[in-house]
């Protein structure tokens, strides 16, 4: 995003950050109707996308809308360029026409206007999520790209704002996916979009770079086995935290402080000889990292060796006037382990008198998910916070979100989709998308109108109907009428609203997911959210439904 004069973001956003993401990152088959529309003088009708998903992910009731941003830097700078146009010449049939090159290579996105929920919001199934209008063969070629950046992003989102929710929210939540992610791409978006659903900093320093989410790290069992013992460690001096004096052996100052520790009958119940080369790992970090020093204990042996040499290392930092972070768990059960380390912790405060060590921070990582922090809310842990990888990067319970790209209207002509299955019969029309708030200020529905249809007004009456089962509705008395959508792009740039930064994206989703009613949000059998359409349009709805459906004929 450019930065204009005053600090402000442009209202141009620059090119996608990913420098995949160009118009040849399409399915083949949006050129070829792309050459279809242009053949039949179709191209430039005036048409209208729908952009939704039709079923919430993860078993749930909710999903975190994310993706937007890119979305409209891929359409600001949308255009063929002269290399992908011969790239295309060489996968198009040669009977195709040369014009129809010329003139792709003039296409661009300045007649197209999209709207959008704000990016970060809390979303429901059929409620569109972005609507695009424009010249349908470019509103058309938008699809692939669009939801391919749409539907990881808030798949991901999503699956951070549940780990969230569960976490509860005094835990920090690192992401620690990179490694597993899908590739490059999957992990840099997953540090984006994880941030946005409620993580508080990621161990992925490129997005950090990209984006400035907070960076954070531990170090892994690689460093303390690359110990074999204490004549590795050259360089032994510390200064005092304060300045003045120099600890000439800060090595052999641990080995003191492990020393003194064995010889308190209260933490001899809990360890005797440790790990030397352990010992050895943490004193060599902390002589790197004096104001940061944070250990990862579980090598060898959590409460035999890694805890107490731990607190050696630290009891040390401590004499210098340092103070330590805490330690990380990477194994074996993680509600145990925490709340003996913190009796551990506890019990070393009490004994040397070091005031604020019994809250030292606890971090837990392995294989982490949703049900593993409920079972840990249920057993009763004292982590602080916690690194999740895999599942969470990986959505491992599930892969894919299904956000689809529907028309909706031609040539002011509403179309509409059939469907054997009911869930995927499209809403035609151009619509208008509202969110209705009941007495205590709660979102209690989603109402889309025609775009023509006047707009709900706080105190009316609304009769808001299921969209397809005709005995479903209900009258709504809203204290609140919010309008979904905000323009984020347009032929006038006066018309676009300005892209929130990321900061604003994430508190817009923490503040949607605060306002949502708990029962909506929870794990196990969550209440659904009612989505519904005016009188009017389910009127035409089902008008449409049977004009377009053929009747059948039985013999
Ligand atoms: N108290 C707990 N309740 C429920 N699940 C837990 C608890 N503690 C840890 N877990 C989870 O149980 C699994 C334990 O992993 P696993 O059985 O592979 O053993 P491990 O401790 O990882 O062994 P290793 O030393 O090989 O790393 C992890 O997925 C972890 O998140
Ligand atoms: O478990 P995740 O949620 O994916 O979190 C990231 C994991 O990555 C690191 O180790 P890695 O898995 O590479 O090795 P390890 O399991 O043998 O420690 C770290 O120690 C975590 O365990
Ligand atoms: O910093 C960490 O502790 C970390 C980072 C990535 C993966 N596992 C752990
Ligand atoms: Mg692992």
């Amino acid at each position: 995003m450019e930065e204009e004069e005053d600090g402000r973001r442009s209202s141009y956003p620059g090119p996608p950050t990913d420098p995949m993401v160009t118009a040849l990152l399409t399915d083949m088959y949006q050129i070829t109707m792309a050459y279809a529309y242009w053949k039949a003088g179709k191209h430039n009708d005036r048409a209208v996308f729908d952009l939704f998903h039709r079923k919430n992910p993860f078993g749930g009731e909710y999903t975190v809308f994310a993706g937007l941003e890119e979305c409209i830097r891929f359409a600001a700078n949308f255009r063929f360029k002269k290399d992908d146009i011969s790239f295309l010449r060489t996968v198009l049939p040669p009977t195709c026409e040369e014009g129809f090159f010329s003139y792709l290579a003039s296409v661009d996105c300045s007649d197209v206007e999209i709207l959008a929920m704000p990016e970060g919001s809390v979303v429901f199934p059929r409620v569109p999520l972005i609507r695009v209008e424009g010249p349908l063969l470019v509103a058309q070629l938008l699809e692939t790209t669009f939801l391919t950046l749409v539907n990881y992003a808030s798949l991901v989102a999503t699956n951070a704002a549940r780990h969230r929710c569960v976490a509860g929210k005094d835990k920090m939540l690192l992401e620690f996916g990179l490694r597993r992610a899908q590739g490059p791409d999957g992990g840099i978006s997953a540090s984006k979009y994880c941030y946005i659903g409620g993580f508080d900093a990621t161990s992925n320093v490129e997005a950090g770079r990209l984006f400035g989410i907070p960076v954070r790290g531990t170090h892994s069992h690689a460093f303390v086995s690359s110990f074999m013992g204490f004549d590795e460690i050259i360089k032994r001096s510390l200064p005092h935290a304060k300045g003045g004096k120099i600890c000439e052996d800060f090595v052999h100052l641990t080995q003191l402080w492990l020393r003194r520790m064995q010889d308190k009958p209260s933490l001899r119940s809990y360890f005797h000889e440790t790990n030397p080369s352990e010992l050895a790992a943490f004193s060599s970090y902390a002589l790197a990292f004096p104001t940061a020093f944070q250990a990862l204990v579980d090598t060898y042996d959590v409460l035999r060796s890694g805890l107490p040499n731990f607190c050696a290392v630290a009891l040390a930092l401590h004499e210098l006037g340092y103070k330590a972070l805490g330690i990380r768990l990477d194994s074996g059960d993680l509600s145990y382990f925490s709340i003996e380390t913190r009796k551990f912790f506890r019990l070393v405060e009490k004994e040397f008198g070091v005031a604020g060590f019994g809250k030292l921070v606890i971090v837990a990582s392995n294989d982490i998910n949703e049900a593993t922090l409920d079972a840990l809310n249920k057993q009763g842990h004292e982590v602080d916070a916690f690194g999740i990888g895999t599942h969470l990067v990986t959505c491992f319970s599930q892969p894919a979100l299904g956000c689809v790209y529907k028309l909706v209207e031609i040539n002011g002509h509403p179309r509409i989709k059939l469907s054997e299955d009911v869930n995927k019969v499209t809403i035609p029309c151009k619509k208008n998308c509202f969110r209705l708030y009941g007495r205590e200020g709660v979102p209690l529905v989603d109402l889309m109108i025609g775009e023509n249809e006047v707009q709900p007004q706080p105190g009316e009456r609304i009769l808001c109907h299921h969209p397809f089962v005709e005995s479903k509705r209900a009258y709504v008395v809203p204290t609140r009428v919010e309008p979904l959508y905000k323009c984020y792009w347009a032929a006038k740039p006066v018309r676009r609203e300005k892209l929130p930064s990321l900061e604003e994206v994430k508190k817009h989703c923490m503040e949607q997911i605060s306002a949502m009613r708990s029962d909506h949000l929870r794990a196990l059998n969550p209440t659904p959210f009612k989505v519904s359409v005016s009188g009017n349009l389910y009127d035409f709805i089902h008008h449409l439904w049977l004009s377009e459906a053929p009747v059948g004929e039985l013999q």
